[in-house]
């Protein structure tokens, strides 16, 4: 059996292969709720056979969503709209999970195909965006957040807590922090948005506070039999990378003491000077790193595309899991072609019954 097609169990889950779908953003919802969409969505992923679906993005506030299309679970009827969904995930054989996330300065957006850029000041569409400091990403995300009180910080913690409880009471088995790609969680950690003088500020430590003090109240209402990750950059590619990577790394082993059980590896995207070394699998050789000083199972995404290329990073223990993006909007199906060219006996099975008993005895190519 080909290592991308082994279970693999972490606490009381088991995913039948090392596949994960890698949440990524739709901006369909309608004030947070989920819709037809993205019941059709989601559920097509999971019917593809994978291990683990991530949904998307989910903001724990109003003013934490990218864009106003972007799905909430800062209320009740929100995480009702997300029930049916976990429930198709898991009817459809994987682990449902979801990422909870606060935008931070690069909230308040215009959809990426609507101009990717904020929405204007006059714009009553917009609002007000909240960052550690009153500093601007730049480029396309000009505006300038306003600095976060100590009030702000401690709302914010608690508006994931809120929401981690209703993704576990929604039926969701496996829960993502998103602490990556220049939002809130990142703001917190890196230098470039955090120039706070407070306990908040300065220190790795300081800079960590946000991240590790979230960590542990979702810890304390995550369910023990259910995973807990988080997806952190860990590095900016911005001409620090071994210094950046270091301070992750000891962060990362922070966040297992504090019980996180797995890591998603991914980019800070801080500044718009970055110069990101795009490629195949570029980032794998990073998250292997990360195992390796961590101790963490981790996953990461970012042009892992190909059945050889998710196996042998399975195989060589660089990943615990491939988490893939848009080969999944290619093909929902991915894990079944991937079967089939791994040789796998019986790759037909990776789909529901209805389509592999007839798949099962087609000579396709
Ligand atoms: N919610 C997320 O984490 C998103 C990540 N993206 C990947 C990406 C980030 C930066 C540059 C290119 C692609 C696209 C938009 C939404």
């Amino acid at each position: 059996m080909p290592d991308l097609f082994t279970p693999y169990t972490l606490k009381g889950r088991t995913l039948r292969n090392r596949i994960a779908v890698s949440p990524m953003c739709q901006y369909l919802a309608v004030d947070g709720v989920a819709g037809d969409w993205h019941n059709v969505h989601y559920a097509s992923l999971a019917r593809g056979g994978s291990g683990l679906v991530v949904v998307e993005a989910t903001a724990v506030s109003p003013e934490g969503r990218i864009t106003p299309g972007c799905l909430g679970l800062w209320n009740d009827a929100q995480a009702e709209a997300l029930r049916p969904i976990a429930r198709a995930i898991r009817d459809a054989g994987a682990v449902p999970g979801i990422q909870i996330a606060h935008a931070g300065r690069k909230a308040s957006a215009n959809r990426p195909w609507e101009g990717d850029d904020h929405i204007a000041a006059d714009d009553p569409r917009g609002w007000e965006t909240i960052s550690p400091s009153a500093i601007p990403f730049g480029a396309n995300l000009p505006k300038v957040p306003r600095a976060m009180t100590p009030e702000d910080i401690t709302r914010v913690r608690q508006d994931f807590v809120a929401s981690a409880i209703r993704a576990r009471d929604a039926g969701f088995g496996w829960l993502m922090l998103h602490f990556a790609h220049g939002y809130l969680g990142q703001s917190f950690l890196s230098p470039y948005s955090n120039q706070r003088t407070d306990l908040y500020g300065g220190s790795l430590e300081n800079r960590a506070r946000f991240l590790l003090e979230t960590l542990s109240e979702v810890r304390a209402v995550w369910p023990e039999d259910r995973p807990l990750s988080a997806r952190l950059g860990m590095i900016e590619f911005d001409g620090h990378d071994e210094e950046t990577l270091e301070d992750a790394i000891t962060l990362a082993r922070h966040f297992r003491t504090l019980g996180l059980d797995f890591l998603d590896v991914s980019i800070g995207f801080s500044t718009p000077e970055a110069k990101i070394p795009w490629g195949p699998a570029f980032m794998a050789p990073i998250a292997a790193r990360v195992r390796r000083e961590s101790g963490l199972p981790v996953a990461t995404s970012w042009y892992i595309s190909k059945p050889e290329q998710a196996s042998s990073l399975i195989a060589d223990e660089s990943l615990d899991l491939v988490m893939l993006g848009r080969p999944f909007l290619e093909n929902p199906h991915w894990p079944y072609a991937a079967a089939r060219a791994l040789g796998c006996p019986d790759a037909a099975h990776v789909l529901p019954e209805p389509y592999a008993h007839w798949l099962a005895r087609y000579r396709s190519e």
